[in-house]
Protein backbone atom coordinates (compact mmCIF):
# COMPACT_ATOMS: atom_id res chain seq x y z
CA UNK A 1 0.00 0.00 0.00
CA UNK A 2 1.54 3.25 -0.44
CA UNK A 3 0.57 6.63 0.89
CA UNK A 4 -2.08 6.61 3.79
CA UNK A 5 -4.65 7.93 2.56
CA UNK A 6 -6.79 8.60 -0.91
CA UNK A 7 -10.04 10.37 -1.89
CA UNK A 8 -11.88 9.84 -5.13
CA UNK A 9 -14.69 11.04 -6.59
CA UNK A 10 -17.87 10.29 -9.42
CA UNK A 11 -20.61 11.70 -10.77
CA UNK A 12 -23.95 11.21 -10.77
CA UNK A 13 -26.24 11.02 -13.92
CA UNK A 14 -29.29 11.85 -16.31
CA UNK A 15 -30.23 9.66 -19.05
CA UNK A 16 -32.01 12.56 -20.99
CA UNK A 17 -32.80 10.43 -24.45
CA UNK A 18 -32.78 6.57 -24.95
CA UNK A 19 -34.62 5.42 -21.77
CA UNK A 20 -36.02 1.64 -22.49
CA UNK A 21 -34.24 1.89 -25.46
CA UNK A 22 -30.52 1.61 -24.15
CA UNK A 23 -31.87 -1.97 -22.18
CA UNK A 24 -30.82 -3.49 -25.60
CA UNK A 25 -27.73 -3.28 -27.32
CA UNK A 26 -29.29 -2.53 -30.76
CA UNK A 27 -30.05 1.18 -29.22
CA UNK A 28 -28.27 3.55 -27.63
CA UNK A 29 -28.60 6.54 -24.68
CA UNK A 30 -27.75 10.29 -24.42
CA UNK A 31 -26.47 10.69 -21.01
CA UNK A 32 -25.06 12.65 -18.77
CA UNK A 33 -22.65 13.08 -15.99
CA UNK A 34 -23.92 15.80 -13.33
CA UNK A 35 -21.89 17.94 -10.89
CA UNK A 36 -23.32 16.22 -8.13
CA UNK A 37 -20.81 13.73 -7.04
CA UNK A 38 -20.40 10.84 -4.37
CA UNK A 39 -16.70 11.37 -2.71
CA UNK A 40 -15.04 8.14 -0.93
CA UNK A 41 -12.32 9.02 0.94
CA UNK A 42 -10.49 5.93 2.59
CA UNK A 43 -7.75 5.74 5.00
CA UNK A 44 -5.46 3.20 6.84
CA UNK A 45 -6.53 2.64 10.21
CA UNK A 46 -3.83 2.74 13.11
CA UNK A 47 -3.57 -0.36 14.74
CA UNK A 48 -1.26 -0.88 17.97
CA UNK A 49 2.08 -2.94 17.25
CA UNK A 50 1.46 -6.59 17.62
CA UNK A 51 -2.57 -6.69 17.05
CA UNK A 52 -3.54 -8.34 13.75
CA UNK A 53 -6.97 -6.80 12.59
CA UNK A 54 -8.94 -7.53 9.71
CA UNK A 55 -11.20 -5.20 10.15
CA UNK A 56 -12.55 -2.11 7.20
CA UNK A 57 -14.76 1.05 8.68
CA UNK A 58 -17.35 2.40 6.31
CA UNK A 59 -19.13 5.49 7.53
CA UNK A 60 -21.71 8.00 5.77
CA UNK A 61 -21.88 11.06 8.11
CA UNK A 62 -24.20 12.78 6.84
CA UNK A 63 -26.99 9.86 7.90
CA UNK A 64 -28.29 8.28 11.07
CA UNK A 65 -27.00 4.65 11.77
CA UNK A 66 -25.08 5.11 9.09
CA UNK A 67 -21.89 3.21 10.03
CA UNK A 68 -20.76 0.16 8.79
CA UNK A 69 -17.91 -2.51 10.34
CA UNK A 70 -16.11 -5.48 8.04
CA UNK A 71 -14.28 -8.52 9.08
CA UNK A 72 -12.67 -9.85 5.63
CA UNK A 73 -10.74 -13.25 4.85
CA UNK A 74 -8.57 -14.49 1.94
CA UNK A 75 -11.30 -17.74 1.16
CA UNK A 76 -9.52 -20.83 -0.17
CA UNK A 77 -9.77 -22.10 -3.74
CA UNK A 78 -9.30 -18.99 -5.10
CA UNK A 79 -12.78 -17.74 -3.71
CA UNK A 80 -11.25 -14.30 -3.39
CA UNK A 81 -12.12 -11.77 -0.57
CA UNK A 82 -15.01 -13.08 1.75
CA UNK A 83 -16.46 -9.87 3.79
CA UNK A 84 -18.69 -10.20 6.79
CA UNK A 85 -20.19 -7.39 8.46
CA UNK A 86 -19.59 -7.40 12.41
CA UNK A 87 -21.86 -6.54 15.21
CA UNK A 88 -20.74 -3.34 16.96
CA UNK A 89 -22.95 -3.93 19.85
CA UNK A 90 -24.84 -6.68 21.18
CA UNK A 91 -27.63 -4.50 21.22
CA UNK A 92 -27.27 -2.63 17.62
CA UNK A 93 -29.89 -3.89 14.84
CA UNK A 94 -27.58 -4.88 11.99
CA UNK A 95 -28.26 -2.53 8.60
CA UNK A 96 -26.89 -3.80 5.93
CA UNK A 97 -25.77 -1.84 3.08
CA UNK A 98 -25.65 -3.80 0.02
CA UNK A 99 -24.05 -1.75 -2.18
CA UNK A 100 -21.25 -0.96 0.26
CA UNK A 101 -20.96 -4.43 1.21
CA UNK A 102 -20.50 -5.54 -2.23
CA UNK A 103 -18.26 -3.38 -3.66
CA UNK A 104 -15.62 -4.00 -1.02
CA UNK A 105 -16.28 -7.35 -1.25
CA UNK A 106 -15.64 -7.54 -5.13
CA UNK A 107 -12.88 -4.42 -4.98
CA UNK A 108 -11.22 -6.45 -2.18
CA UNK A 109 -10.79 -9.74 -4.39
CA UNK A 110 -9.60 -8.16 -7.48
CA UNK A 111 -6.57 -6.56 -4.95
CA UNK A 112 -6.24 -10.15 -4.03
CA UNK A 113 -5.70 -11.48 -7.68
CA UNK A 114 -3.08 -8.63 -8.17
CA UNK A 115 -0.86 -10.07 -5.61
CA UNK A 116 -1.53 -8.14 -2.89
CA UNK A 117 -0.78 -10.03 0.30
CA UNK A 118 -2.05 -8.15 3.28
CA UNK A 119 -4.63 -6.01 2.94
CA UNK A 120 -4.26 -3.78 5.87
CA UNK A 121 -7.10 -2.39 8.05
CA UNK A 122 -8.70 1.48 7.05
CA UNK A 123 -11.70 3.95 7.85
CA UNK A 124 -14.07 4.58 4.58
CA UNK A 125 -16.09 7.50 4.46
CA UNK A 126 -18.73 8.65 2.15
CA UNK A 127 -19.81 11.81 1.20
CA UNK A 128 -22.74 12.97 -0.81
CA UNK A 129 -22.88 16.11 -2.82
CA UNK A 130 -26.40 17.37 -0.99
CA UNK A 131 -28.57 17.25 -4.44
CA UNK A 132 -28.91 13.60 -4.47
CA UNK A 133 -31.30 13.91 -1.52
CA UNK A 134 -34.38 16.47 -1.17
CA UNK A 135 -33.27 18.03 2.17
CA UNK A 136 -35.62 19.81 5.23
CA UNK A 137 -35.43 23.25 3.84
CA UNK A 138 -35.17 22.60 0.56
CA UNK A 139 -38.75 22.01 0.84
CA UNK A 140 -39.27 25.49 0.91
CA UNK A 141 -36.33 26.67 -1.14
CA UNK A 142 -34.73 25.14 -4.69
CA UNK A 143 -31.37 24.04 -4.43
CA UNK A 144 -29.65 26.10 -7.33
CA UNK A 145 -28.18 28.51 -4.73
CA UNK A 146 -26.19 25.93 -3.38
CA UNK A 147 -26.35 25.41 0.30
CA UNK A 148 -23.23 26.63 2.08
CA UNK A 149 -22.57 24.07 3.92
CA UNK A 150 -20.62 21.22 1.62
CA UNK A 151 -22.30 18.04 3.00
CA UNK A 152 -25.51 18.41 4.75
CA UNK A 153 -26.28 16.65 7.53
CA UNK A 154 -29.57 14.87 6.55
CA UNK A 155 -30.54 13.70 9.71
CA UNK A 156 -32.64 10.53 8.95
CA UNK A 157 -31.22 7.31 8.24
CA UNK A 158 -30.80 6.08 4.41
CA UNK A 159 -33.73 4.85 4.18
CA UNK A 160 -35.84 7.39 5.06
CA UNK A 161 -34.08 9.98 2.79
CA UNK A 162 -35.95 11.16 -0.15
CA UNK A 163 -33.76 10.38 -3.17
CA UNK A 164 -33.78 12.78 -6.19
CA UNK A 165 -33.26 10.08 -8.72
CA UNK A 166 -29.46 10.85 -9.69
CA UNK A 167 -27.82 7.46 -9.34
CA UNK A 168 -26.85 7.62 -5.92
CA UNK A 169 -26.14 4.02 -5.59
CA UNK A 170 -24.07 4.15 -9.47
CA UNK A 171 -21.85 7.03 -8.28
CA UNK A 172 -20.93 5.25 -4.95
CA UNK A 173 -20.02 1.96 -6.13
CA UNK A 174 -18.10 3.59 -8.69
CA UNK A 175 -16.07 5.90 -6.64
CA UNK A 176 -15.78 3.10 -4.09
CA UNK A 177 -14.57 0.63 -5.90
CA UNK A 178 -11.99 3.08 -7.69
CA UNK A 179 -10.82 4.25 -3.88
CA UNK A 180 -9.98 0.55 -2.62
CA UNK A 181 -8.13 0.06 -5.88
CA UNK A 182 -6.15 3.45 -6.03
CA UNK A 183 -5.50 2.48 -1.97
CA UNK A 184 -4.44 -0.85 -1.57
CA UNK A 185 -2.83 -1.14 -5.12
CA UNK A 186 -1.46 2.46 -5.41
CA UNK A 187 -1.72 5.47 -7.72
CA UNK A 188 1.43 4.64 -10.13
CA UNK A 189 -0.28 0.74 -10.26
CA UNK A 190 -3.94 1.67 -10.74
CA UNK A 191 -3.33 4.85 -12.25
CA UNK A 192 -7.47 6.39 -12.93
CA UNK A 193 -6.63 8.80 -15.11
CA UNK A 194 -5.07 5.79 -18.01
CA UNK A 195 -7.66 4.01 -20.05
CA UNK A 196 -6.91 0.81 -19.16
CA UNK A 197 -7.78 1.28 -15.76
CA UNK A 198 -10.72 3.01 -16.51
CA UNK A 199 -12.04 -0.15 -18.48
CA UNK A 200 -11.10 -2.48 -15.29
CA UNK A 201 -12.64 0.00 -12.72
CA UNK A 202 -15.58 -0.28 -15.36
CA UNK A 203 -16.28 -3.54 -15.53
CA UNK A 204 -15.47 -4.38 -11.87
CA UNK A 205 -18.22 -1.41 -10.49
CA UNK A 206 -20.78 -2.66 -13.23
CA UNK A 207 -20.24 -6.63 -11.80
CA UNK A 208 -20.53 -4.94 -8.15
CA UNK A 209 -23.56 -2.83 -9.16
CA UNK A 210 -25.32 -5.67 -10.77
CA UNK A 211 -24.56 -8.09 -7.69
CA UNK A 212 -25.81 -5.84 -5.45
CA UNK A 213 -28.85 -4.88 -7.19
CA UNK A 214 -29.55 -8.01 -7.99
CA UNK A 215 -30.73 -7.52 -11.70
CA UNK A 216 -28.46 -6.42 -14.61
CA UNK A 217 -30.15 -3.48 -16.08
CA UNK A 218 -28.32 -1.27 -18.73
CA UNK A 219 -25.92 -0.02 -16.85
CA UNK A 220 -25.84 3.22 -17.72
CA UNK A 221 -25.58 4.92 -14.74
CA UNK A 222 -22.26 3.38 -13.93
CA UNK A 223 -20.76 3.99 -17.40
CA UNK A 224 -21.36 7.70 -16.61
CA UNK A 225 -20.31 7.38 -13.14
CA UNK A 226 -16.65 6.49 -14.12
CA UNK A 227 -16.41 8.36 -18.09
CA UNK A 228 -18.65 11.22 -17.68
CA UNK A 229 -21.31 12.87 -20.10
CA UNK A 230 -21.69 10.01 -23.13
CA UNK A 231 -23.44 8.15 -25.94
CA UNK A 232 -23.61 4.68 -24.44
CA UNK A 233 -24.45 1.35 -25.46
CA UNK A 234 -24.56 -1.13 -22.77
CA UNK A 235 -22.83 -4.59 -22.76
CA UNK A 236 -24.01 -7.82 -22.92
CA UNK A 237 -25.91 -8.83 -20.34
CA UNK A 238 -24.58 -13.05 -20.07
CA UNK A 239 -20.78 -11.19 -19.36
CA UNK A 240 -22.09 -11.49 -15.91
CA UNK A 241 -23.89 -14.73 -15.64
CA UNK A 242 -21.05 -16.82 -14.65
CA UNK A 243 -18.78 -14.96 -11.85
CA UNK A 244 -20.46 -16.19 -8.85
CA UNK A 245 -20.68 -14.85 -5.45
CA UNK A 246 -17.36 -13.87 -3.45
CA UNK A 247 -16.79 -16.83 -1.67
CA UNK A 248 -17.83 -19.04 -3.69
CA UNK A 249 -14.86 -21.71 -5.78
CA UNK A 250 -13.05 -19.89 -8.19
CA UNK A 251 -14.86 -16.55 -7.80
CA UNK A 252 -11.67 -14.61 -8.11
CA UNK A 253 -10.14 -16.18 -10.69
CA UNK A 254 -13.47 -15.70 -12.51
CA UNK A 255 -13.82 -11.70 -11.77
CA UNK A 256 -9.93 -11.04 -12.84
CA UNK A 257 -10.68 -12.60 -15.93
CA UNK A 258 -14.13 -10.46 -16.61
CA UNK A 259 -12.73 -7.45 -15.28
CA UNK A 260 -9.29 -7.84 -17.61
CA UNK A 261 -11.20 -9.27 -20.37
CA UNK A 262 -8.36 -12.11 -20.91
CA UNK A 263 -10.42 -14.36 -22.48
CA UNK A 264 -13.01 -14.41 -25.63
CA UNK A 265 -15.96 -15.01 -22.93
CA UNK A 266 -14.86 -12.12 -21.56
CA UNK A 267 -14.31 -9.84 -23.80
CA UNK A 268 -17.35 -6.51 -23.03
CA UNK A 269 -18.99 -5.16 -26.07
CA UNK A 270 -19.92 -1.88 -24.05
CA UNK A 271 -19.24 1.10 -26.72
CA UNK A 272 -18.48 4.86 -24.44
CA UNK A 273 -18.60 7.49 -27.35
CA UNK A 274 -17.69 10.71 -25.75
CA UNK A 275 -17.04 12.96 -28.78
CA UNK A 276 -20.71 12.04 -30.10
CA UNK A 277 -22.17 14.57 -27.30
CA UNK A 278 -21.91 17.90 -26.27
CA UNK A 279 -23.53 20.61 -24.41
CA UNK A 280 -22.82 23.86 -26.53
CA UNK A 281 -21.42 27.27 -24.94
CA UNK A 282 -24.63 29.29 -23.87
CA UNK A 283 -26.77 26.28 -22.93
CA UNK A 284 -26.84 23.95 -19.78
CA UNK A 285 -29.29 21.53 -18.13
CA UNK A 286 -31.56 21.68 -15.40
CA UNK A 287 -33.12 19.48 -13.22
CA UNK A 288 -36.30 19.62 -11.94
CA UNK A 289 -37.17 17.24 -9.12
CA UNK A 290 -40.90 16.35 -8.85
CA UNK A 291 -42.86 15.86 -5.48
CA UNK A 292 -45.39 12.95 -6.00
CA UNK A 293 -47.96 10.95 -3.96
CA UNK A 294 -47.40 7.86 -5.66
CA UNK A 295 -44.61 6.08 -7.86
CA UNK A 296 -45.08 3.38 -10.37
CA UNK A 297 -43.24 0.46 -9.94
CA UNK A 298 -42.23 -1.62 -12.79
CA UNK A 299 -42.49 0.45 -15.46
CA UNK A 300 -39.73 -1.12 -17.23
CA UNK A 301 -41.54 -4.96 -16.97
CA UNK A 302 -44.31 -3.34 -18.31
CA UNK A 303 -42.61 -1.63 -21.11
CA UNK A 304 -40.66 -4.54 -22.14
CA UNK A 305 -43.89 -6.65 -22.13
CA UNK A 306 -45.79 -4.53 -24.27
CA UNK A 307 -42.73 -4.83 -26.55
CA UNK A 308 -42.89 -8.39 -27.02
CA UNK A 309 -46.55 -8.54 -27.70
CA UNK A 310 -46.23 -6.27 -30.13
CA UNK A 311 -42.98 -6.71 -32.08
CA UNK A 312 -44.30 -4.96 -35.01
CA UNK A 313 -45.38 -1.86 -34.05
CA UNK A 314 -42.83 -1.56 -31.19
CA UNK A 315 -40.00 -2.03 -33.12
CA UNK A 316 -40.77 1.02 -35.77
CA UNK A 317 -41.38 3.30 -32.49
CA UNK A 318 -38.00 2.05 -31.25
CA UNK A 319 -36.21 2.77 -34.92
CA UNK A 320 -37.98 6.16 -34.95
CA UNK A 321 -36.93 6.88 -31.25
CA UNK A 322 -33.65 6.02 -31.93
CA UNK A 323 -33.07 8.27 -35.12
CA UNK A 324 -34.75 11.09 -32.92
CA UNK A 325 -32.48 10.57 -30.07
CA UNK A 326 -29.36 10.39 -32.47
CA UNK A 327 -30.67 13.86 -34.16
CA UNK A 328 -30.61 15.33 -30.45
CA UNK A 329 -27.06 14.52 -30.36
CA UNK A 330 -25.81 15.69 -33.47
CA UNK A 331 -27.37 19.23 -33.07
CA UNK A 332 -25.74 19.28 -29.64
CA UNK A 333 -22.41 18.91 -30.88
CA UNK A 334 -22.97 20.56 -34.17
CA UNK A 335 -24.19 23.56 -31.64
CA UNK A 336 -20.85 23.08 -29.97
CA UNK A 337 -18.73 22.64 -33.14
CA UNK A 338 -20.39 26.09 -34.83
CA UNK A 339 -21.25 28.07 -31.89
CA UNK A 340 -24.26 29.53 -33.31
CA UNK A 341 -26.83 30.83 -30.91
CA UNK A 342 -30.09 29.57 -32.79
CA UNK A 343 -31.72 26.79 -31.07
CA UNK A 344 -34.75 26.21 -33.46
CA UNK A 345 -33.70 22.96 -34.68
CA UNK A 346 -32.65 22.03 -30.86
CA UNK A 347 -36.59 22.27 -29.54
CA UNK A 348 -37.70 20.81 -32.67
CA UNK A 349 -35.39 17.47 -32.19
CA UNK A 350 -37.01 17.86 -28.69
CA UNK A 351 -40.13 18.08 -29.42
CA UNK A 352 -39.59 14.60 -31.86
CA UNK A 353 -38.34 12.42 -28.87
CA UNK A 354 -41.70 13.85 -26.73
CA UNK A 355 -44.11 13.01 -28.93
CA UNK A 356 -42.29 9.45 -29.83
CA UNK A 357 -41.82 9.02 -25.87
CA UNK A 358 -45.93 9.70 -25.30
CA UNK A 359 -46.62 7.60 -28.51
CA UNK A 360 -44.50 4.68 -26.10
CA UNK A 361 -46.48 5.89 -22.90
CA UNK A 362 -50.25 5.15 -24.92
CA UNK A 363 -49.17 2.02 -26.23
CA UNK A 364 -47.75 0.40 -23.23
CA UNK A 365 -50.11 1.80 -20.88
CA UNK A 366 -47.11 2.98 -18.79
CA UNK A 367 -46.89 6.76 -17.85
CA UNK A 368 -43.68 7.26 -19.05
CA UNK A 369 -44.56 10.74 -19.91
CA UNK A 370 -47.99 11.31 -18.56
CA UNK A 371 -50.14 14.33 -18.75
CA UNK A 372 -49.21 16.05 -15.44
CA UNK A 373 -45.70 15.92 -16.76
CA UNK A 374 -46.71 17.31 -20.65
CA UNK A 375 -48.59 20.18 -18.89
CA UNK A 376 -45.44 20.77 -16.50
CA UNK A 377 -42.90 20.47 -19.83
CA UNK A 378 -44.81 22.49 -22.19
CA UNK A 379 -45.38 25.21 -19.24
CA UNK A 380 -41.72 25.58 -18.30
CA UNK A 381 -40.57 25.44 -22.61
CA UNK A 382 -42.95 28.72 -22.67
CA UNK A 383 -40.40 30.13 -20.92
CA UNK A 384 -38.03 32.68 -22.43
CA UNK A 385 -34.83 31.18 -22.53
CA UNK A 386 -35.42 27.89 -21.88
CA UNK A 387 -35.00 25.39 -25.00
CA UNK A 388 -37.10 22.37 -24.36
CA UNK A 389 -37.35 19.27 -21.91
CA UNK A 390 -37.72 15.58 -21.29
CA UNK A 391 -38.87 13.09 -18.57
CA UNK A 392 -35.76 12.08 -18.58
CA UNK A 393 -34.50 7.86 -17.89
CA UNK A 394 -37.60 5.68 -17.06
CA UNK A 395 -39.66 8.95 -17.06
CA UNK A 396 -42.64 8.87 -14.64
CA UNK A 397 -43.57 11.48 -12.22
CA UNK A 398 -40.06 11.60 -10.76
CA UNK A 399 -38.29 14.49 -12.26
CA UNK A 400 -38.01 16.54 -15.58
CA UNK A 401 -34.56 17.42 -17.12
CA UNK A 402 -34.66 21.24 -19.21
CA UNK A 403 -32.31 22.62 -22.00
CA UNK A 404 -32.06 26.36 -21.45
CA UNK A 405 -30.20 29.33 -22.29
CA UNK A 406 -27.35 29.64 -19.53
CA UNK A 407 -28.14 32.89 -17.61
CA UNK A 408 -29.30 33.91 -14.37
CA UNK A 409 -32.49 35.62 -15.51
CA UNK A 410 -33.90 32.33 -17.14
CA UNK A 411 -33.31 30.30 -14.13
CA UNK A 412 -35.31 32.98 -11.82
CA UNK A 413 -38.17 32.66 -14.59
CA UNK A 414 -38.13 29.36 -14.20
CA UNK A 415 -38.65 29.71 -10.49
CA UNK A 416 -41.39 32.23 -10.76
CA UNK A 417 -43.09 29.75 -13.50
CA UNK A 418 -42.81 26.43 -11.14
CA UNK A 419 -44.22 28.90 -7.69
CA UNK A 420 -47.24 27.17 -6.53
CA UNK A 421 -47.56 25.51 -10.09
CA UNK A 422 -50.14 22.32 -10.03
CA UNK A 423 -51.49 20.37 -13.25
CA UNK A 424 -54.59 21.16 -14.13
CA UNK A 425 -55.66 17.59 -14.41
CA UNK A 426 -58.84 15.93 -13.17
CA UNK A 427 -58.91 14.67 -9.51
CA UNK A 428 -58.75 11.04 -9.37
CA UNK A 429 -57.25 10.09 -12.54
CA UNK A 430 -53.38 10.39 -11.95
CA UNK A 431 -51.00 10.49 -8.85
CA UNK A 432 -51.08 14.04 -6.98
CA UNK A 433 -48.06 16.18 -8.25
CA UNK A 434 -46.74 17.87 -5.23
CA UNK A 435 -44.66 20.66 -5.33
CA UNK A 436 -41.67 21.45 -8.33
CA UNK A 437 -38.25 22.48 -7.65
CA UNK A 438 -34.88 23.08 -9.30
CA UNK A 439 -32.00 20.98 -8.14
CA UNK A 440 -28.37 22.79 -7.99
CA UNK A 441 -27.04 20.79 -10.23
CA UNK A 442 -26.27 21.10 -14.16
CA UNK A 443 -23.92 18.84 -16.60
CA UNK A 444 -20.40 17.63 -15.70
CA UNK A 445 -18.57 15.73 -18.91
CA UNK A 446 -15.74 14.29 -16.52
CA UNK A 447 -16.65 11.34 -14.99
CA UNK A 448 -14.55 9.06 -12.05
CA UNK A 449 -10.99 11.30 -10.87
CA UNK A 450 -9.03 11.46 -7.55
CA UNK A 451 -9.31 14.32 -5.46
CA UNK A 452 -7.06 15.93 -2.55
CA UNK A 453 -7.90 14.32 0.52
CA UNK A 454 -7.16 17.15 2.28
CA UNK A 455 -10.31 19.03 0.71
CA UNK A 456 -11.93 17.25 3.00
CA UNK A 457 -10.45 17.11 6.78
CA UNK A 458 -13.59 19.27 7.61
CA UNK A 459 -16.22 15.85 7.39
CA UNK A 460 -13.80 13.47 8.52
N1 LIG B 1 -24.41 8.47 0.80
C1 LIG B 1 -24.58 7.15 0.88
N2 LIG B 1 -24.05 6.46 1.89
C2 LIG B 1 -24.20 5.12 1.98
N3 LIG B 1 -24.90 4.40 1.10
C3 LIG B 1 -25.46 5.03 0.06
C4 LIG B 1 -25.33 6.44 -0.10
N4 LIG B 1 -25.99 6.79 -1.22
C5 LIG B 1 -26.53 5.66 -1.75
N5 LIG B 1 -26.22 4.59 -0.98
C6 LIG B 1 -26.62 3.19 -1.22
O1 LIG B 1 -27.36 3.17 -2.42
C7 LIG B 1 -28.74 2.80 -2.16
C8 LIG B 1 -29.66 3.60 -3.08
O2 LIG B 1 -29.58 3.02 -4.33
P1 LIG B 1 -30.80 3.04 -5.38
O3 LIG B 1 -30.35 2.29 -6.59
O4 LIG B 1 -32.05 2.65 -4.67
O5 LIG B 1 -30.91 4.60 -5.66
P2 LIG B 1 -30.30 5.52 -6.75
O6 LIG B 1 -29.09 4.86 -7.33
O7 LIG B 1 -30.09 6.88 -6.17
O8 LIG B 1 -31.55 5.50 -7.73
P3 LIG B 1 -31.80 6.07 -9.19
O9 LIG B 1 -31.23 5.06 -10.15
O10 LIG B 1 -33.31 6.15 -9.23
O11 LIG B 1 -31.14 7.37 -9.32
C9 LIG B 1 -28.92 3.11 -0.67
O12 LIG B 1 -29.94 2.32 -0.11
C10 LIG B 1 -27.55 2.73 -0.11
O13 LIG B 1 -27.41 1.32 -0.02
C1 LIG C 1 -35.63 2.31 -18.08
C2 LIG C 1 -34.11 2.42 -18.14
O1 LIG C 1 -33.70 2.34 -19.51
C3 LIG C 1 -33.62 3.79 -17.62
C4 LIG C 1 -33.87 4.06 -16.16
O2 LIG C 1 -33.28 5.31 -15.85
P1 LIG C 1 -33.53 6.08 -14.45
O3 LIG C 1 -33.17 5.12 -13.37
O4 LIG C 1 -34.98 6.49 -14.44
O5 LIG C 1 -32.59 7.26 -14.53
C5 LIG C 1 -33.50 1.28 -17.33
C6 LIG C 1 -32.00 1.07 -17.56
O6 LIG C 1 -31.46 1.59 -18.55
O7 LIG C 1 -31.36 0.33 -16.77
Amino acid sequence: MTGSRNTVSAPGKVLLAGGYLVLDREYTGLVFGLDARIHIHIQSLPTSSGVELSEIIVKSPQFKEAHWEYGYRLVENGGGIEVTQLSTSAYDKLHRNPFVETALAFALTYVSTRGTKIIKPATITILSDNDYYSTPESSTEDQVSKSTTRFLNFNVPLWEAHKTGLGSSAALVTSFTAAVLVHYLGEEVFNLSSDKEKRILHNLAQAAHCSAQGKVGSGFDVASAVYGSCLYRRFSPELLQAHGDPGSLEFGNKLQKLVEETELSTQWDTEIIKSAISVPPGIRLVMCDVDCGSQTPGMAKKVLAWRKERPQVAEQLWGNLQEANEALAAELVKLAKSRLMNHTNLKSRILDIRQLIRQMSKFSDVPIEPPAQTQLLDNLSRVDGVIGGVVPGAGGYDAVTLLIEDRPEVLEKIRVALKGWKPDIQEGSEPSIGRVRMLGVREEMEGVRLEDPANYDNWI
